[in-house]
């Protein structure tokens, strides 16, 4: 007897068009994204301002709704689901890290570790609590307060609280945007660690390219769409493909390409520019 087993991403949106607004100022900051976030997988997004980054991360991980297409954590897809399911779904199955922390000023960095457990009522697993303080280092600071840390500890200890109850995905969104860059990459060590020791699948946004290299993967996008991949990226390939933004219309990407080959059997005294060498940032 053969046992099918379904294999479901940690979480994915199909088809995901996001629009805000109406009439003038209607603004499509999703248009048909589909991208699947994989266990065991470090997925960076990055694009220019504006491009739909934060869009498709809050989409995904259910704080934003689609305007159409569909969100999935695991198998479950979010549309299905009312307010208080989606909230205990975000609870129990996703970790957040913030740009700013966010962390509760009054609690001690023990609490503030295990503070998503304690509020889904779920009994915190203390080994596994104890091994995370471990691996965040933070072993001598459990009683202090987050102000009588760091802004690197404190973006430790919100590392380990989204750990903390083994959720199914962490979404970071500029993780280490507050932090200098010791501290940012021991942030995104741990991020490593947690992907490559316990399968877990993390999804960040950042507009570093240092950040993104700590990643498997690096998505771009431009203008509401996926308009590229990276795997196994390095930073200055990252800024690489980064700097071909700045240097012409991504919406055009194909058709710019295609003119460019055009023109350049047309006529071989036609001036170089970004276009021509717009590979060389590219997996
Ligand atoms: N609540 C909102 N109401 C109206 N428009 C919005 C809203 N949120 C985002 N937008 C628009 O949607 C588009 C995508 O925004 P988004 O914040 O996702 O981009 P981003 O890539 O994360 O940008 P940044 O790198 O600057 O943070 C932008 O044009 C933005 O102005």
């Amino acid at each position: 007897m053969s046992v099918v087993v379904e294999l479901h991403a940690a979480a994915r949106v199909a088809d995901a068009v996001k629009v805000y607004g109406i009439g003038e100022t209607r603004v499509r900051a999703l248009d048909h994204v589909s991208v699947e976030f994989p266990a065991g997988r470090f997925t960076a997004i990055m694009g220019p301002s504006g491009s739909g980054k934060s869009t498709l991360m809050h989409c995904a991980a259910g704080l934003d709704t689609l305007t159409a297409g569909s969100a999935f954590i695991g198998g479950t897809e979010l549309g299905s689901l009312n307010d208080r399911r989606l909230t205990e779904l975000r609870r129990e199955r996703i970790g957040f890290v913030f740009q700013s922390f966010n962390l509760v000023p009054t609690l001690t960095v023990r609490e503030n570790i295990t503070l998503p457990l304690d509020l889904a009522g779920a009994a915190p697993d203390g080994p596994w609590i104890d091994a995370l303080i471990d691996v965040v280092g933070l072993g001598d600071r459990l009683r202090h307060r987050p102000a009588e840390l760091s802004g690197g500890q404190q973006q430790r200890v919100a590392v380990a609280r989204a750990l903390a109850g083994r959720p199914q995905v962490v979404f970071a969104d500029e993780p280490t945007g507050n932090l200098d860059s010791r501290s940012g990459a021991e942030v995104l060590g741990l991020l490593r660690r947690a992907v490559d020791t316990m399968g877990q699948a993390v999804v960040m946004v950042t507009h570093d390219p240092t950040a993104a290299a700590h990643a498997d993967e690096v998505l771009f996008l431009a203008d509401g769409r996926l308009v590229d991949s990276m795997r196994e990226p390095t930073a200055d390939r990252v800024l690489d493909r980064m700097k071909a933004f700045d240097t012409r219309d991504t919406r055009a990407d194909v058709d710019t390409r295609v003119d460019m080959e055009a023109r350049d059997t047309r006529d071989t005294r036609a001036p170089l520019t970004a276009g021509t060498d717009e590979g060389s940032g590219r997996a």
